[in-house]
């Protein structure tokens, strides 16, 4: 591995390997705006199959995916009850406002997931003119800033029960959806039996490219694949980058877990050494680890840089590591010598 710096910023970063190259370069393509590219048909029906969907739909980013099922789900005005610390809430631009006029109905998250009383709270009285209808309810597992902390579809189940009996569509942004199948050893489709709609990424730990999918029954598909024609997000000849989500979705799901494995074995060489690791319940693939207080981020960024890693920065003194396909196994006692180092040079 001739690696000059390993890149834990995210697991954002991952590169389509020699096999995703090879499919891409050979898809065979058609006009995916007229549904007639066959290599996007065959991914949105495996990815709507692993996730016991009906339908799935073929889009740019999580962030995409994401957007057109808030704009599906909601209209102008009414609400959708979001985790204060979603990514949906906090790194999606504000698109759900923006584009869509939906009203976030914000609820705490800390752990990962609302509480069932939150949720209860956030839905009013729609008929008292006072107060925003809620219509949508939207969860995110993994949790990102708890972590990328896995629930369980025992936890989530409550909360999905409750937004039905208050008449409310849920969204899963699961963006890292296989991360958690994986670290709890379930089926992804139980966590799809429980959701509206649901939207996982290819381009994450998966290694592929570009792209999303979003999944869910054939009505909420049509009307999503409307939503991406008005975004501008009607792709022609996609099969090239869809090849590449098919090599990722049927060979690098279980594998998975040796993400998980090097982020427990980074995490261990780092607690050894002192560094102050926040306890994250059901981990997958991140390490966040506080920095002495008054610490300036950039500093530290580029003591790591100087010794041959890239971390991110979710917070003021809080640093982020994210395991995954491109960082090998092998390389992991390196990344923690250099993290320590760059931590006694503080
Ligand atoms: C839970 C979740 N849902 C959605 C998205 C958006 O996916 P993309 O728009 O980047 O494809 C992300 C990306 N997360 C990225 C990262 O973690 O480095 C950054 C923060 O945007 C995410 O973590």
């Amino acid at each position: 591995w001739d690696v000059s710096v390993w890149d834990l910023r995210s697991d954002t970063v991952t590169k389509p390997c020699d096999e995703m190259r090879r499919a891409m370069a050979e898809a065979v393509v058609g006009d995916d705006v007229y549904e007639e590219d066959p290599t996007v048909r065959e991914l949105e029906a495996l990815g709507a199959r692993l996730l016991g969907k009906e339908a799935a739909l073929f889009v740019a980013s999580g962030t995409m995916g994401n957007l057109i099922a808030l704009l599906t789900h909601c209209g102008r005005g009414q609400g959708a009850v979001v985790g204060a610390r979603s990514h949906i809430y906090n790194y999606e631009g504000g698109g759900m406002a923006a584009l869509g006029g939906v009203m976030p109905l914000v609820v705490d998250d800390g752990t990962g997931l609302p509480s069932t009383e939150d949720l209860l709270g956030a839905c009013r009285d729609a008929s008292n003119v006072h107060f925003v209808e809620a219509r949508l309810l939207c969860l995110e597992n993994t949790h990102n800033a708890s972590g990328g902390r896995a629930a369980s579809p025992e936890a989530m189940e409550p909360l999905c029960a409750l937004a039905r009996e208050k008449g409310l569509s849920v969204h899963l942004d699961g963006a890292r959806v296989f991360n958690a199948a994986v670290a709890l050893g379930v089926d992804a489709c139980r966590y799809g039996a429980l959701v509206d709609s649901v939207q996982i990424c290819l381009s994450k730990g998966l290694g592929a490219p570009v792209g999303s999918l979003l999944c869910g029954d054939g009505t909420f598909v049509r009307e999503a694949r409307k939503w991406r024609k008005r975004l501008g997000g009607g792709m022609r000849q996609a099969g090239v980058l869809a090849a590449a989500g098919l090599v990722a979705l049927r060979s690098r799901i279980d594998r998975l877990a040796e993400d998980h494995e090097k982020a427990r074995r980074l995490s261990l060489l780092l607690r050894r050494e002192g560094l102050d690791l926040l306890d994250i319940p059901d981990a997958t693939n991140m390490i966040y680890f506080r920095l002495p207080r008054g610490t300036e981020p950039h500093r530290f960024v580029d003591l790591c840089r100087n010794e041959g890693v890239l971390v991110g920065f979710p917070a003021r003194d809080l640093v982020r590591l994210v395991t995954h396909l491109d960082l090998p196994e092998e390389a992991v006692d390196d990344v923690a010598r250099s993290l320590v180092k760059a931590v006694r040079a503080l």
